[in-house]
């Protein structure tokens, strides 16, 4: 296929994405209605008799909100083997088109044409490949789709490199790199290095495509780790968390000596300075405000947040530097050797200007305390309500308790300073981190949304 190419014309590109983007999971503007889609980079990567396959960027226009970036690397086939054909974007028809056009994330021949791309150091046209010195590439790796969607859609690379595609792109460079890089120059331990990235003009400016760091083989996320611990614990909901054998805490302990680390690396490398805190409670307000604009369900609760904030207000200047910025159990991964910090990407409703910003590292221990609340009052949930529903929401919050000291335990023996005495600040971190939550959930799992309400009514008005 080429790039201004006569078998797939653009419109009818468009028009067929324009039908399947909002149904992607990593889609960021659920809810609002596409009125568009423009291509804005359309790269042949390889063509041949049945078979295609392009790197494909388009502008999303809506009726209510900003448009939208995307990446999509479509794959053109005559045939689409059974295994291809949930990804189908548009499918042979009446109008004359003899091929299907599919998610190219999802096949492994297309996989393997950005494997060698970065091998050979040699990306097609307009993008540009850079490597991290020292890092090498096997010339013909082959390649699978990482498992579940997410925000973004991440490739495996013969087992040692994970190439992870940024779906919805945010012009300019993605902090996901930026922090790698930084953290894999000083040699922090508690990341996957990083070895490679792409980058190309997008409307004028330099915007991150995609990232290759080692893979960790072998590991298992934070989230699903936990929830094995609760799950055992709310059998029978008479044991203490402590007493079942799958009690956590060792793991959060290691966990939160790991995040101080990260911050202890990421402050050598690119910097602290000092920030009252007056401005940062002002921001969280900022976002309430919004937050209540947006989910009915929180205004209730709106006064009491507030006070929170306002005595987070009077804490007086606090040191400030780049943090992780979306951090939960999900962003955690168990090797055999040690926790790993992933995804610096940042919350992803936040602008890149805002996720750039520097911020305090209780903002990513707030993060995680959410998480061990998440994981614990989740894993109630969904069970079948009966008589010891209330026994297992006790233990649930003992269990979330324990996890919170533990993590803040190793984060005070590896950095010196204990997230817990700063306790006002701490607080709104988690009530700011909450609020977020609430109106994640409210968009993507309204059936989640009770969960992040619980807690800040517990947060709020304890
Ligand atoms: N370096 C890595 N090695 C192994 N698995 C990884 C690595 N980085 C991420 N993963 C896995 O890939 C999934 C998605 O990664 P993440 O960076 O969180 O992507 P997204 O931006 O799509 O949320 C994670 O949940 C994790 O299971
Ligand atoms: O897609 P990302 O991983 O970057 O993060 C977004 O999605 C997360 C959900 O997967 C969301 O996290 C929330 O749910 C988690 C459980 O699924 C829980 O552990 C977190 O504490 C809770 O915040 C995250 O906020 C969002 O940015």
């Amino acid at each position: 296929m080429t790039e201004n190419d006569s078998r797939y014309p653009g419109a009818d590109l468009e028009a067929a994405l324009a039908r399947w983007l909002p149904r992607q999971r990593w889609f960021a503007a659920k809810g609002h209605t596409v009125t568009g889609v423009r291509i804005v980079l359309r790269q042949a990567l390889a063509e041949g008799p049945g078979f295609g396959a392009e790197h494909v960027l388009v502008a999303v226009d809506f009726e209510d909100t900003p448009e939208q970036i995307y990446q999509v690397p479509l794959g053109y086939r005559s045939h689409l083997p059974d295994e291809l054909t949930p990804w189908t974007v548009a499918t042979p028809d009446d109008a004359g088109h003899s091929v299907f056009v599919y998610d190219g994330l999802r096949d492994q021949e297309i996989i393997g044409l950005y494997a060698r791309s970065l091998s050979s150091g040699k990306p097609k046209g307009t993008v540009d490949l850079h490597t991290v010195p020292g890092s090498e590439f096997e010339m013909d790796v082959r390649g699978r789709p990482l498992g579940a969607e997410q925000s973004n859609t991440s490739v495996v690379l013969g087992e040692r490199l994970l190439l992870k595609m940024f779906r919805r792109l945010t012009l300019g460079i993605n902090p996901d790199v930026e922090l790698h890089l930084a953290l894999s120059e000083v040699g922090c331990r508690s990341v996957a290095p990083l070895r490679a990235w792409i980058d190309a003009d997008v409307e004028g400016v330099r915007t991150t495509l995609a990232m290759a760091q080692d893979f960790a083989a072998n590991s298992a996320d934070g989230w699903a780790m936990a929830l094995g611990s609760i799950r055992d614990l709310l059998i029978e909901g008479d044991l203490r968390a402590d007493e079942v054998g799958t009690d956590f805490a060792g793991e959060s302990y290691r966990m939160g000596t790991a995040v101080a680390e990260v911050h202890s690396d990421l402050a050598a490398a690119l910097g602290e300075s000092q920030r009252p805190a007056s401005g940062l409670a002002a921001a969280m307000s900022r976002r309430l405000e919004a937050a209540a604009a947006e989910v009915e369900e929180l205004a209730e609760f709106v006064p009491a947040i507030q006070a929170r904030f306002d005595e987070a207000a009077a804490v007086g200047p606090v040191t400030v530097q780049r943090i992780h910025g979306d951090l939960h159990l999900g962003q955690v991964l168990r090797t055999p050797e040690r926790w790993l910090l992933i995804d610096f990407e940042g919350e992803p409703a936040k602008s890149l200007v805002e996720r750039r910003h520097p911020d305090t590292p209780l903002r990513d221990v707030a993060g995680m305390l959410r998480s061990f609340d998440y994981a614990a009052h989740h894993s109630v949930r969904e069970r079948e309500p009966d008589t010891a529903t209330a026994q297992r929401e006790f233990r649930a919050r003992e269990w979330a308790e324990r996890n919170s000291a533990a993590f803040c335990d190793g984060y005070a023996a590896s950095s010196g300073s204990d997230p817990r005495d700063i306790g006002a600040l701490l607080r709104a971190y988690e009530i700011d981190k909450a609020v977020y939550e609430v109106v994640y959930e409210a968009r993507h799992r309204p059936a989640w949304l009770r969960l992040p309400l619980n807690a800040i009514r517990r947060l709020s008005q304890d």
